[in-house]
């Protein structure tokens, strides 16, 4: 392409591109001061009618154009351009290319014009590297290698990660000593490589793979801009320094992945899951899947494609975010201090995020959106016309390269006033609209990983800024160097411990166990023993083990319990075992004939009345004695007459749902009757009440006689009970008796289908740990002394979504 041809006459319309969803999005009408701005006709702009070649740049070289300036500033010289149009011609040498410097224009060629303008020369150099993965397709072979992959991303996969990038960012901080000098770009490098392989490979990399990984980074990059600057392909052949480096780079990164697919393979065939990998890698997903074109499962050439892409793309972004996000911390320690503050009200150390806890965190999310704003990691991308588009005002012909810068755009000062200071504050109502923020792209090539990455910046953030205080090294700041991507150079700190980051003393009370956070070998020791007891009881034949060690239930109290220890975890891990071999009794007859059912619980029941007979009793009643004793023991007589109220209504549930069964009325049974079967018989109650058990104390009896907590405790019982249906409906269904779930009486109750009944499920959970928040603060603000308690019913919540979510008892 060159200047001569932009500038002949007008060829006709394009046809309209397929719309994707965003297109459908309404354009944007106002600056962030309120002023009008026609999205059509960006500043200094030829009027609309006359379909206009761009402006070229001022400052054109002779034989160099505007190469200098690009190459000695490019953020400031990109940026300086949209004062001249919102696409503006700029010479590189023999090349000239359009740079779109308006952000409604990028979001128009992003979405609307994506089918017509395809990814451009920048992204091609990196084929080499990258194979045909997603990141190099176009076309109908992108739209299904998409799909394919959209399952890994998807939100069901979310609980799962934040536990892999919590424990993998622990696991990394804690090796970390006082004292010690940090390279903060390797090291979030090495973290963000370790997430991105244990959560979406489900394996480990060795420390010699990631040093080399980071090592060969710099050369990649370098290496795919120069190359993208050859007047011929063939050049990038010639055994040049340049190319030679880029060539070793692309066989390190291949070796990792390597490493990474091959791995995951050893660990589906060792039957490995991992407590932290979750079920169903990338890698098995690419290799169950057929390649729509041919009918052919996919090769293991295109499953490498997709690995590497997943790395490449994966990495360094979350990486470089992380290392300013340090840096700007540093630099503004009033952020910090809030934001640190944020994270002890929602997300106490020690505890396992989950999308519910992340999604309270306000402020941290304006404070990482600040950062992504003001360094954005793609300094610039490229698209192709293809055929000849109109952008705005402006015509474009085929064959033109449009490049936009996101980082510059971010720092338009018309939109993001003082665009260079940092500000998470003007988050704070909104910011300045959907379309002036693209840092995760627009359209069909928008980022697949975005809702990983941010909360991937938080949970990482979360888990080192608790355990260090990072201090600045006079003159070892983060420097930014622009290749293609943005990246932070240079920034060196000292740790030092933080104090404060183990969770505050409790207000009042007695306590029965300290609440630091439980060493992992705990749970480890107690599941261990669990087992043991239930064969010991004659719960479970050993043969019977495997399958049930499978569900990890001490994972679900591990995680809805986070302090608990000793005794007190002995405890709560065998209750709920105890009351999972139950629940699974009523999968057989007694689930359906009343009468077998009130046998089984009649006798479990009087054991909390103080009414039964030892002699006699079945195993399960003998055991179930032993765990109201331990229960029991040493409790107030409240506590005890509560205990035994609830235990009696959750046990009761059993014998209704089989009467409701023998009459065939599930799923027909209205939704409210369902719920409150339901939020009875899924056993929160009884698990609220342990809270004090394990406490030591109860929680104050002006706090239990508010009506409020009532309300707070329904609301915990439902947002559990809804999210264990979300999940268990499938292994409900397989099991053949009629089940009691919410979403299938919704399903019948409404006449809706199975997704539609769902979506209103999730909605729910979502709206019930909403107003819980609200219950909870006005509750402190009136019972001060019951704030463990009221933390307690959200660590409750928070363990069963992120244990749920992940367990193999519902796949
Ligand atoms: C702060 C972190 C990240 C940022 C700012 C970012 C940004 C972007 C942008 C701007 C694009 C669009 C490129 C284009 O239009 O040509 C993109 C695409 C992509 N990103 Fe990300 N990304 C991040 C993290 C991730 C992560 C964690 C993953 C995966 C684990 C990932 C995987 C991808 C892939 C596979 C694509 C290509 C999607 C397609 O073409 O369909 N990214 N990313």
């Amino acid at each position: 392409m060159t200047t001569e041809t932009l500038a002949t006459a007008a060829p006709p319309s394009p046809p309209v591109s397929p719309q994707t969803p965003d297109s459908a999005q309404p354009p944007e009408t106002a600056r962030p001061d309120g002023t009008a701005q026609p999205t059509a006709c960006p500043r200094n702009a030829p009027p609309a009618a006359a379909a206009a070649v761009p402006p070229l740049a001022p400052g054109a070289l002779p034989g160099l154009g505007h190469a200098v300036a690009l190459l000695r500033d490019p953020l400031g010289f990109l940026g300086s351009l949209a004062r001249h149009g919102g696409v503006v011609r700029v010479r590189l040498g023999p090349r000239t290319v359009c740079v779109v410097t308006d952000a409604s224009l990028v979001h128009t060629l992003l979405v609307a014009r994506a089918y017509d303008c395809p990814r451009g020369a920048v992204q091609d150099t990196l084929r080499t590297a990258f194979g045909d993965g997603l990141l190099m397709s176009e076309g109908q072979a992108h739209r299904d290698r998409r799909r394919v992959i959209q399952p890994a991303f998807g939100p069901d996969r979310m609980a799962g990660y934040l536990a892999v990038m919590h424990q993998v960012t622990e696991e990394r901080a804690a090796r970390w000593q006082p004292g010690r000098l940090l390279d903060v770009a390797r090291e979030m490098n090495h973290l963000a490589l370790e997430i991105v392989t244990r959560s979406l490979f489900g394996a480990r990399l060795g420390e010699e793979a990631a040093l080399a990984f980071h090592r060969a980074l710099p050369d990649l990059v370098k290496g795919q801009i120069v190359q993208s600057l050859y007047p011929h392909p063939a050049l990038a052949r010639l055994p040049l320094p340049v190319n030679r480096r880029f060539d070793a780079a692309v066989r390190v990164l291949n070796d990792v992945v390597d490493q990474a697919v091959d791995r995951a393979v050893d660990r589906a065939v060792d039957g490995y899951a991992g407590q932290d990998a979750p079920v169903g890698t990338l890698p098995a997903l690419l290799r169950a899947a057929t390649d729509p074109a041919t009918g052919r499962p996919l090769t293991e050439a295109d499953v490498r494609s997709e690995a590497i892409t997943m790395f490449g793309a994966g990495t360094e972004t979350v990486s470089t975010t992380l290392t300013w996000l340090i840096d700007e911390l540093l630099r503004h320690p009033q952020v910090e201090a809030r934001m640190l503050a944020e994270l002890d009200e929602h997300l106490p150390a020690g505890t396992v995020p989950t999308p519910e806890a992340l999604a309270r965190l306000r402020y941290t999310h304006s404070v990482t959106r600040e950062v992504v704003r003001l360094h954005a990691p793609n300094a610039f991308l490229m698209r192709t016309a293809q055929v000849p588009v109109e952008l705005g005002p402006y015509r474009i012909p085929a064959g033109t390269e449009l490049l936009y810068s996101l980082t510059a755009l971010h720092r338009d000062p018309v939109r993001y006033p003082d665009p260079l200071r940092f500000c998470p504050e003007r988050w704070q109502d909104g910011g300045a609209g959907r379309q002036s923020f693209l840092p995760f792209g627009a359209g069909k090539h928008k980022c697949i990983g975005e809702a990983f990455a941010w909360a991937e910046l938080t949970v990482a953030a979360a888990a080192i800024l608790r355990r260090w205080r990072p201090v600045a090294v006079p003159g070892a700041r983060a420097r930014e160097v622009v290749w293609t991507t943005v990246q932070a150079q240079g920034l060196q700190v000292r740790l030092a411990p933080r104090e404060d980051h183990r969770p505050r003393a409790r207000e009042t009370g007695p306590v029965s166990a300290p609440r630091l956070p439980r060493p992992q070998s705990d749970l480890a020791t107690t599941a261990v023993r669990h087992a043991e007891w239930a064969v010991g009881h004659g719960l479970l034949t050993r043969p019977e083990l495997p399958r049930y060690q499978a569900y990890a239930l001490p994972e679900l109290i591990g995680r809805a319990f986070p302090r608990t220890r000793g005794a007190d975890l002995d405890l709560l891990v065998d209750m709920l075992g105890w009351y999972t071999i139950l629940d699974d009794r009523f999968d057989g007859s007694p689930g359906c004939l009343p009468a077998e059912a009130r046998a089984v619980v009649e006798p479990l029941i009087a054991v909390v009345d103080g009414t039964a007979p030892s002699a006699g009793e079945d195993q399960l009643t003998t055991a179930w004695r032993e765990l109201w004793d331990r229960q029991t023991a040493a409790a107030s007589p409240a506590w005890r007459a509560r205990a035994a109220r609830e235990w009696q209504a959750c046990l009761s549930t059993f014998p209704a749902e089989a009467q409701h069964r023998a009459h065939g009325t599930v799923p027909h049974l209205g939704l409210a009757e369902t719920m409150l079967l339901r939020r009875h018989g899924s056993c929160l109650y009884p698990f609220m009440n342990i809270l004090e058990r394990v406490h030591g104390a109860d929680a104050p009896a002006a706090l239990h006689a508010d009506p409020d907590l009532r309300r707070l405790r329904a609301h915990t019982a439902d947002a559990a009970t809804l999210i264990n249906d979300l999940y268990s409906l499938d292994r409900e269904e397989r099991q053949g008796t009629a089940a009691f779930n919410t979403v299938l009486a919704l399903e019948h109750a409404s006449g809706c289908t199975r997704s539609r009944a769902a979506e209103a499920v999730r909605a729910r959970i979502a709206q019930l740990c909403t107003e819980s928040e609200a219950l909870r603060r006005d509750l402190l603000g009136r019972h001060p002394a019951g704030r463990w308690y009221l933390d307690g019913t959200r660590e409750l919540v928070d363990g069963v979504q992120a244990w749920t979510s992940t367990s193999e008892r519902y796949r």
